[in-house]
């Protein structure tokens, strides 16, 4: 299976806010999309989920070709013009949103409404089983919970089980650590590489500021002005970045690490030498 993104342009009126984006994914792989604020990613994954706000216009093509990776296989329908709701079974692309607050139902209990987003898939008005996707993302018997019980990682656990219901071939995880602490962003991070490993697994597309959890993908596509402007193996735009735009990225990264370390290391000294002195004041202070 292959999903097909070609030639995707978004406008407003005579803006061209995303201009002529393609990508190629496949389920079992991992793509991170990363850029600077206003680049695009947001308006490119809403394209591909179809979630784009009616003002605006899109063009170009979005196949999910099923089948074997041989090229045999017939693409199916352009689906940009698709709704989310309207898109075939196997041929749908959830989105996973920044906040999960939101996307949840504050008043029914998760495991509840993953079985009515299973029903909803089949096509059935009985709830299907929550338990083995609350199993699949770590929430085993915490199903009776509302959301206001759940931590934001174990919350952002049920929208990805949400997601998962639908059995899309391509899950896009729009900055999904961003809200979360350090331990929860690294849990996250490693469940959905995980997700891409398992059998069926969709393809995942991971948008994100952050280039440490950009690295937990196979590849990245990097975007300026509604275009990408490098793509490929995660390892060599991180390594050997050939465009500038990324290169800065990069550099922005390691400084912003290395700043924070040393502003941390200069309070430490700071904190150290006012001890040190204080101490050297007391009477009978060892010289
Ligand atoms: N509904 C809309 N109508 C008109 N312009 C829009 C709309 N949504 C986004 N834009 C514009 O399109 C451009 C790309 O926006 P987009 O949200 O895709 O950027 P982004 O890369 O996701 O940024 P961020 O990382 O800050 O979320 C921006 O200039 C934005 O102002």
């Amino acid at each position: 299976m292959t999903i097909l993104l070609d030639g995707l342009r978004v406008l407003s009126h005579a803006a061209t806010l995303v201009d002529g984006v393609d990508l190629e994914l496949t389920p079992g792989t991992s793509t991170a999309l990363v850029g600077a604020s206003g680049a695009g990613k947001s308006l490119t994954c809403a394209a591909l989920a179809g979630l784009l706000p009616p003002n605006l216009q899109v063009s170009g093509s979005l196949t999910v070709t099923d089948g074997q990776d041989d090229g045999a296989a017939p693409a199916g329908p352009n689906l940009l013009p698709i709704p989310a709701a309207q898109r075939p079974r196997g041929a749908r692309i959830a989105l996973v949103p920044q906040d999960p607050t939101p996307a949840l139902h504050p008043l029914i209990p998760v495991g509840r409404q993953i079985e009515m987003a299973c029903a909803a898939d089949q096509g059935s008005r009985k709830g299907g089983d929550a338990e083995p996707l609350l199993a699949r993302v770590g929430l085993e018997g915490l199903g009776d919970r509302v959301p206001a019980r759940l931590s934001g990682g174990q919350r952002q656990r049920a929208c990805l089980a949400l997601a998962l219901a639908g059995s899309p071939a391509l899950l896009i995880a729009d900055e999904p650590t961003t809200a979360l602490d350090v331990i929860a962003r690294a849990e996250i991070l490693d469940l959905l590489a995980s997700l891409t490993r398992a059998e069926s697994a969709p393809a995942l597309l991971l948008i994100t500021h952050d280039l440490p959890a950009a690295a937990t993908c196979q590849s990245m596509a990097v975007m300026a002005g509604g275009r990408i402007i490098e793509q490929g193996p995660t390892e060599r735009l991180l390594t050997r970045p050939a465009h500038p735009a990324t290169a800065a990225m990069r550099r922005a990264a390691a400084d912003e690490t290395l700043s924070s370390a040393l502003a941390a290391v200069g309070a430490h000294q700071a904190a150290c030498g006012a001890c040190q002195s204080h101490h050297a004041e007391q009477p009978g202070a060892a010289a």
